[in-house]
């Protein structure tokens, strides 16, 4: 079978029969060459994909949607096919008015009495976020009141508890926010520094999604084309030279893909944090580093070198970007057995990381400022330096540091006990991690990274072989070259968690340049 060539996710599988049936008529009672050589009995669900419940099996569901605890107000959402009647069981007033605040008593359903003097909002689906209707109680913010107030709803037997998240899935299934959204969503309150917010931000307004989508249809054009060539021969009902256009544009596709793919992994540090290890021989001053950019004694200081043995690890905020810093132990050979564990550590650190920072004291280097050989070595082109202690050399140079393998490297010279250089090295390395990560955070920058998430390399990787595998194909090949491409325009939807390339295919092929 033409399809066993590669190996394919289960995932991908596909019922060619199923399909066939929605391609355009004129199109599909001429000869299909592929239909025979591609049918499968796997089935083309996804495994991501979550049937849509219908609105009977769908509950109405309610929630705090404010932290729990004293404040100036609390909100209760309250999302389902029941909505009005909730209202008129705990707000017992006529229908309200969507989308206006209205003040109103807020009833128990049972008994008589009045549980808060709050606010109320209905959103009328689908126009609200879960797409359908909502309704939000503000509700002064105390222990009692929002007890009293979801223990009321409870009495609602039409009412049960949101699971976690479940606003925001029901807006993902009511189409209201797709995959990259939802990401960006949890991403946004998660935000604990500008980059990330600002990053959040935009994936959860949609431009990201736009972006994958953008590229999916592209794909789906390049399909179409071949999709063409396969129905048509070439020569006789279509235009010349079309197989080499869906050539060119599978190029441009790929050129694209790996430029994204080729993002020094931009988004997802700055997402998730950019991951520092500092190390050095012992008795540096690694740990009083640490606690100098914590600005807290968070790791113990000694003059016993050897003091630093588990590894310490602390996210910071520097200049914007998030960091996940670790002191690590001092790296000597050494006869203790927990100290050898910890110089173990330490080195396994050093690899996992994103960046590195050496730290060696100014009196354990020379004037051409050699790296201790203990050190030496570790310097990659991910490695930063500092020169500490330069109060106990007041004449050591300033030279680049020397490490034996030429590596360039950013460095600076400190004294973390008098303050020296302290300053340029903070505005320094905060600058050196923007270069490195190219964050700039200053301006809108039209090349925001657009892989914010493993996942969407994981697509975009499996996305470009496929492509890759569509260019390795002949014109003679075109049954399988659109099967590849299928695939690719499927890996790139898993993103958005949009996957059905039919739809697409369908209208592109309809307004297809067919010769008449
Ligand atoms: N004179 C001077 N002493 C410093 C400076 N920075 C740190 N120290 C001292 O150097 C000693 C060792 O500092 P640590 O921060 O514990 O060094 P470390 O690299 O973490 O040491 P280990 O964990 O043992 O590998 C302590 O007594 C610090 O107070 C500095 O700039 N100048
Ligand atoms: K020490
Ligand atoms: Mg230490």
């Amino acid at each position: 079978m033409l399809l066993l060539r590669r190996a394919l996710p289960p995932s991908t599988a596909y019922t060619t029969a199923t399909r066939r049936l929605r391609v355009p008529s004129r199109i599909s009672t001429l000869p299909h060459p592929h239909r025979l050589a591609t049918t499968s009995s796997t089935t083309s669900i996804d495994p991501g994909f979550v049937p849509r419940p219908s609105d009977a099996q769908r509950k109405t569901i309610y929630a705090l949607s404010t932290p729990p605890g004293k404040a100036g107000i609390a909100v209760v959402r309250i999302s389902g096919p029941e909505v009005l009647q909730v209202w008129k069981h705990i707000v017992r007033r006529a229908e309200p008015e969507p989308w206006r605040m209205e003040r109103c008593k807020i009833m128990h359903p049972t008994g008589g009495n009045m549980l808060d003097d709050g606010l109320a909002v209905y959103f009328k689906g689908p126009k609200s976020f879960t797409t359908e209707d909502v309704l939000e109680l503000h509700i002064h913010s105390g222990r009692a009141i929002i007890a009293s107030v979801l223990g009321a709803l409870s009495h609602l037997p039409f009412c049960r508890p949101a699971e976690p998240g479940e606003f925001t899935r029901r807006a993902f299934l009511g189409g209201r926010l797709d995959l990259p959204q939802v990401e960006g969503l949890k991403d946004l309150i998660d935000a604990e520094t500008e980059g990330q917010r600002r990053l959040a931000l935009e994936a959860a307004g949609g431009a990201v999604s736009a972006r994958f989508e953008d590229l999916r249809t592209g794909i789906i054009r390049c399909l179409a084309k071949i999709e063409a060539l396969i129905d048509f021969s070439e020569g006789e009902d279509i235009e010349d030279g079309v197989y080499e256009d869906a050539r060119n544009d599978a190029t441009t596709l790929l050129a694209t893909i790996r430029s994204y793919l080729g993002d020094n992994r931009r988004g997802e540090i700055l997402r998730s944090g950019v991951h520092l290890t500092i190390f050095g021989p012992p008795n540096a001053g690694k740990s009083s580093l640490l606690n100098f950019l914590a600005q807290r004694e968070a790791a113990i200081v000694t003059p016993v070198p050897g003091t630093t043995r588990d590894i310490l690890e602390l996210s910071l905020d520097i200049g914007g970007i998030p960091v996940i810093i670790s002191d690590t132990a001092g790296l000597r050979p050494t006869d203790d057995l927990v100290e050898q564990i910890g110089v173990e550590r330490a080195r396994k650190a050093i690899q996992a990381a994103d960046i590195a920072l050496c730290v060696v004291s100014c009196e354990d280097t020379d004037a051409t400022r050699s790296l201790p050989s203990a050190v030496a070595d570790l310097v990659t082109e991910r490695t930063f330096v500092l020169f500490n202690k330069s109060d106990l050399r007041p004449d050591a140079s300033d030279n680049e540091p020397n490490n034996n393998n030429g590596t360039p490297t950013h460095w600076w010279t400190t004294s973390l006990k008098t303050g020296e250089g302290t300053a340029e090295f903070l505005t320094g390395f905060a600058q050196a991690l923007k270069t490195r990560f190219d964050l700039d955070l200053d301006q809108d920058s039209p090349h925001t990274p657009l892989i914010t998430h493993a996942r969407h390399r994981v697509h975009l990787e499996s996305a470009a072989g496929f492509i890759e595998a569509f260019l390795e194909t002949t014109a003679e090949d075109v049954v399988i070259g659109a099967e590849e491409l299928r695939y690719a325009a499927q890996a790139v939807g898993k993103v958005t968690g949009r996957i059905d390339v039919e739809d697409i295919l369908d209208s592109l092929f309809r307004d297809f340049c067919i010769g008449k």
